[in-house]
């Protein structure tokens, strides 16, 4: 495998004007020559593989945007080196553009009344595609992203789910090795969420582009990201594959247990009772102290069991508690 996004000791600071609250706040904040420097992205540093996929996670305000518009050139660091795809971003933007697709959940890089065709063929002319690698293109990401039916739609009339298929289509039609996807499950429903993801992994798969992917959406990082790095507060403060983060820090199980009858307080230390429903009871574990397979010899010891599951920590409630500092 070979890097193709190397971030090293970025940062980026913004000098904003000092607030005041109140009423005499605001006007104080307006006639104030005061100002304040924020360290929006302090002194990140990794590095991306060929062909990965990477979820960028992090509180509100953690950095994530600003870092991204780093990786594109849109803004400038104030410290620190980016090499994407070779290049340096701010100094070889037109070009990197050509190497970069981007997707904005918020955003649309499509032309709101044009039938969804006519939008891909501009692309594809502001792209300088040739025009038979352009047709080849719309034919396989259309198969891929299953919008052959609505090609001949405008944006303005396709639901949420579809335009987000066409704005990932949108932007693979150049060949990009790199696709920058934010927030693109953003208001999807469910199912319309579970197929992006399949599509993601598809296109990865398919295409070999190394994904960047930014989202709140912690079961989109669960189904699609290898490797997740997590920002906090300008600096990077996990960079690991998703098993490891579980392995580090969801070691607490829960086994489910549905018993042949109700029975009263039942005792199986140092695993903990956290409900108790008729015949089914939840223990908690730490898989430290614990095996489940002895939590369950126990159980089948003393009780007939009609049926188990053991609940792994959820990548949310781990992600979480790292943003409340909580481990
Ligand atoms: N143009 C700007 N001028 C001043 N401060 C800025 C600017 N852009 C971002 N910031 C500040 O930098 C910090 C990081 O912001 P950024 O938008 O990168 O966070 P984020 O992780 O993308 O958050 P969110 O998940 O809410 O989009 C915040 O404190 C934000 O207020």
């Amino acid at each position: 495998m070979s890097t193709i996004i190397s971030v090293k000791e970025l940062r980026k600071q913004f000098k904003v004007r000092k607030r005041y609250n109140g009423f005499m706040g605001s006007l104080k904040t307006l006639l104030s020559r005061e100002y304040k420097i924020i360290n929006a992205v302090d002194g990140v540093s990794f590095e991306i593989e060929k062909g990965e996929i990477v979820g960028y996670l992090g509180p509100n305000g953690a950095g994530k945007s600003t870092t991204i518009k780093m990786l594109i050139g849109i803004l400038y660091p104030s410290g620190g080196s980016i090499l994407v795809n070779g290049m340096v971003p701010f100094e070889e933007r037109r070009e990197l553009m050509r190497r970069v697709g981007i997707v904005f959940g918020q955003r649309s890089q499509l032309w709101w009344d044009l039938p969804v065709i006519d939008s891909f063929n501009l692309l594809g002319k502001i792209y300088s595609v040739p025009t038979d690698r352009l047709k080849r293109n719309i034919d396989f990401l259309s198969g891929l992203l299953e919008i052959e039916g609505i090609l001949e739609i405008p944006i303005h009339q396709m639901s949420l789910g579809q335009r987000m298929r066409c704005e990932i289509a949108a932007s693979l039609l150049h060949e990009p090795e790199i696709l920058l996807l934010d927030e693109p499950s953003i208001g999807l429903d469910v199912v319309a969420k579970e197929k992006l993801r399949s599509m993601i992994k598809a296109i990865n798969a398919e295409c070999k582009t190394t994904i960047l992917l930014t989202t709140h959406d912690l079961a989109d990082v669960e189904a699609v990201c290898s490797r997740i790095l997590i920002i906090d507060k300008g600096k990077l403060i996990y960079d690991g594959t998703q098993d490891e983060i579980k392995r580090r820090y969801g070691k607490i199980r829960t086994l489910e247990v549905e018993l042949a009858e109700t029975v009263g307080n039942v005792d199986f230390n140092p695993a903990k009772v956290v409900k108790q429903e008729g015949r089914k009871i939840w223990f908690e574990f730490n898989r430290e102290e614990l095996s489940a397979a002895d939590l369950i010899a126990r159980i089948t010891g003393q009780y007939e069991v009609k049926d188990l599951t053991i609940h792994e920590t959820r990548l949310e409630t781990i992600i979480s508690d790292i943003y409340k500092g909580a481990i």
